[in-house]
């Protein structure tokens, strides 16, 4: 098999004296879906935020196809990259907020034609046909005019799905993105992912949602207190998992999710 698009080996990460991440391993394929589940403070969003370079990481290695992840090699040594060099690595990597993070002063088209335009130098009429093609597959064609306040949060993080989009990235970083959510606004929030996972957009999802990753990962990993406890396919990991911690984690969040 090639390469993975992203491989993390025995990350650690403190916040001061607290161990947040105890040696995590991650390979994720290009094309791939990977869902982390796990309970609250187990570490899924602080490793996301590492794999983009909004944590620094202190120990371990992360690579995204072939990189390291704030670090480069020369004269034999690794150095920590600039700001200016961590900006550029992250162009690539598209994230998708539990809140949105929209501009609130611009329009659902201005927030996903902003990026391109002032980061990679996209002409604005070439920015503007992509973002409407962009909102039209988030199902958002009509509302293109609409500043955030007037969208509902799950047509807002649609267009924050489109804004990472834009950036064309290899790869996507979803933050528990349903979360913030009405529950009846989840349902269109993941049936755009579904959608993109489909079309074999490699994505690392953390999420609670657990008929999503059974249905749509590849790999589901179950991480808790800092370290991996299980990994595998959804149908292991979720249908028959082997740990007593994962068993009694998913007998939570299914009863949850059921009511
Ligand atoms: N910037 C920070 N400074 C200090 N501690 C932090 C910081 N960010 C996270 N933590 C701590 O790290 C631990 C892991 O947090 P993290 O958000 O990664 O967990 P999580 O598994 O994503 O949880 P949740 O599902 O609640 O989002 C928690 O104890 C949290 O309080």
């Amino acid at each position: 098999m090639s390469e993975p698009l992203v491989k993390a080996r025995n990350v650690h990460k403190n916040f001061g004296h607290v161990e947040v991440l105890k040696g995590i391993d991650l390979d994720v394929h290009a094309g791939q879906v990977v869902c982390l589940l796990g309970p609250s403070g187990s570490g899924k969003t602080t490793f996301l935020r590492c794999i983009n370079s909004l944590e620094r990481i202190d120990a371990g290695r992360i690579w995204v196809d072939g990189d390291l992840v704030g670090l480069a090699e020369r004269d034999g040594r690794l150095h920590r990259l600039t700001d200016k060099e961590i900006a550029r690595q992250r162009r690539d990597i598209g994230m998708v907020f539990q809140r949105f993070n929209l501009f609130p002063h611009m329009s659902a088209l201005e927030n996903v034609v902003e990026a391109p335009v002032k980061v990679r130098g996209v002409s604005r009429a070439d920015a503007r046909r992509r973002a409407t093609e962009l909102l039209e597959r988030v199902g958002l064609a009509d509302r293109a005019q609409n500043y955030p306040a007037q969208l509902s949060g799950g047509q807002q993080q649609r267009v924050a799905i489109a804004r990472a989009l834009a950036m064309q990235p290899k790869l996507m970083l979803f933050d528990e993105p349903t979360s913030a959510l009405d529950p009846e606004l989840v349902g269109e929030v993941l049936a755009v992912m579904r959608e993109l996972a489909a079309d074999g957009t490699t994505m690392v999802v953390v999420t609670h949602e657990v008929a999503f990753a059974r249905d749509v990962a590849d790999q589901v990993v179950f991480m808790d207190g800092g370290v991996v406890v299980e990994r595998g396919a959804p149908a292991d990991v979720i249908g028959n998992p082997r740990e007593e911690r994962t068993r009694a984690f998913l007998a939570r969040m299914l009863k949850d999710q059921a009511e």
